[in-house]
């Protein structure tokens, strides 16, 4: 087998052997359609597999993100994607040799974070990624739709179609993914082309745009309106009111009989608000983002931090043949992080530091999971009360 770095010489065999790999019909990339996701595809960080006689028979991509880390730090990270084998050729080692050449790439370039989104949850853990962010739906049936007080609202709502939003979804979604963390910018070539969400998605789509009292967007919300069934695929905003008021347009909306939130943000305050707390049912929670660190110094100094303390860390990473002890030291929110020989208060594998990384699954989980190991109670709880995000986080971005 033969694995290198694509061109953009390669995109019609990248593409063909992806969409084999997932048996959907092929599809000419272009401006439209099922094009469009092609369309913000990075060649020169793709990597394709060959057999010894020079067929292509596995695929991996790289987008070029900024991910928001707690304390609203902004880092790049390579978003994963396109990955897959041609039916014909699995389970013979070839995804494990383009994840090893891909993390070597990574490295070369200086990157210290890989995140994806995975289709199968057995897949990525033994190749040192772990889940680290979640996502479910609510649904909220209209006839139960009621609010518990009204609160004064200041600002309008605008229903636009989507090639009429011009600027105002990049815009307001730009300021949004500042502030949350976990979440992804996007590809500037899919809000060009005038991309929903996900972008494979065909128009039509309606966007409800929440402007303030100036007249300023702060706040979207897309949808589509099927058979009674309005679905949000995103509410964008960084103020609660400002959701509230599109949950109160969605579920005002004449002629649907419930109404669907997806990737509702853990947390939310919108269940309190309705009169009846029974009124939406959550869905059950899926993984979502899932996080690689390249890089552990790096990415643990990167990240923000809410409390002060420090804690030894013995780190692990079985597939790249690694492991590190570093002396983690949090002071006012930043954090120094150096190896060490003192004593371990806890050990890990770099996929369960992955997990816990955004603050979106406690350490103690972990260790009651069997997975985490901490070498005295106080370590469990120190552990708890450094990686936890004051703000949740949450990532909606789908690629
Ligand atoms: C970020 C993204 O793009 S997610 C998209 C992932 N792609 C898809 O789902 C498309 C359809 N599936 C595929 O193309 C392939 O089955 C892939 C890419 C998932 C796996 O490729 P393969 O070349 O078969 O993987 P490889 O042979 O390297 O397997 C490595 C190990 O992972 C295991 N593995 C591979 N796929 C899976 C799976 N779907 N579930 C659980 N374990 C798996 C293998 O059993 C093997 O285990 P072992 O080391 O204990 O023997």
């Amino acid at each position: 087998m033969k694995i290198r770095s694509t061109t953009s010489l390669d995109l019609d065999v990248l593409v063909d052997t992806v969409h084999t790999a997932f048996g959907r019909f092929p599809e000419t990339p272009g401006e439209n359609g099922g094009g469009l996701w092609w369309s913000a595809v990075e060649m020169d960080r793709g990597v394709l597999a060959f057999t010894d006689d020079g067929k292509a028979v596995g695929t991996a991509t790289a987008y070029s993100f900024e991910l928001t880390l707690p304390g609203d730090v902004l880092v790049p990270a390579a978003g994963i994607t396109g990955v897959g084998v041609l039916p014909t050729h699995r389970r013979q080692g070839v995804l494990t040799g383009m994840m090893r050449f891909q993390l070597a790439e990574l490295r070369q370039r200086g990157e210290f974070l890989a995140v994806l989104l995975a289709t199968e949850g057995g897949i990525y853990g033994r190749f040192g990624y772990g889940p680290a962010t979640y996502t479910r739906r609510l649904t909220v049936q209209r006839s139960q739709g009621a609010f518990r007080a009204d609160r004064a609202v200041s600002g309008s709502i605008e229903v636009l179609k989507r090639p009429e939003c011009g600027g105002i979804m990049e815009e307001v979604y730009d300021r949004y993914r500042r502030a949350q963390p976990g979440a992804l910018s996007r590809p500037r070539r899919w809000w060009e082309l005038g991309a929903g969400m996900p972008p494979v998605v065909p128009a039509p789509r309606y966007v409800a745009v929440h402007r303030d009292a100036d007249g300023v967007p702060d706040g979207y919300a897309g949808y589509t309106l099927t058979d009674g069934s309005l679905v949000i695929d995103e509410t964008i905003t960084g103020d609660d009111a400002v959701f509230t008021a599109l949950a109160r347009f969605a579920l005002d909306h004449d002629l649907v009989t419930e109404v669907t939130f997806k990737h509702f943000p853990t947390g939310h305050p919108l269940r309190w608000q309705l009169a009846d707390i029974n009124a939406g049912q959550l869905s059950s929670e899926i993984d979502w983002l899932w996080v690689r660190l390249l890089d552990v110094p790096r990415a643990l100094t990167a990240r923000g931090y809410v409390g002060d303390g420090e804690l030894v860390l013995d780190v692990d990473d079985p597939f790249l043949g690694e492991h590190g002890r570093y002396l983690l030291t949090v002071r006012d929110g930043r954090a120094e992080c150096v190896p060490t020989d003192r004593a371990q208060d806890l050990s890990l594998d770099v996929r369960d530091l992955g997990s816990i990384y955004l603050g979106g699954t406690t350490p103690s989980t972990l260790i009651r999971a069997g997975h985490l190991r901490a070498h005295s109670s106080a370590a469990a709880l120190t552990a708890d009360s450094l990686f936890r995000s004051a703000h949740p986080p949450h990532c909606l971005h789908w690629f």
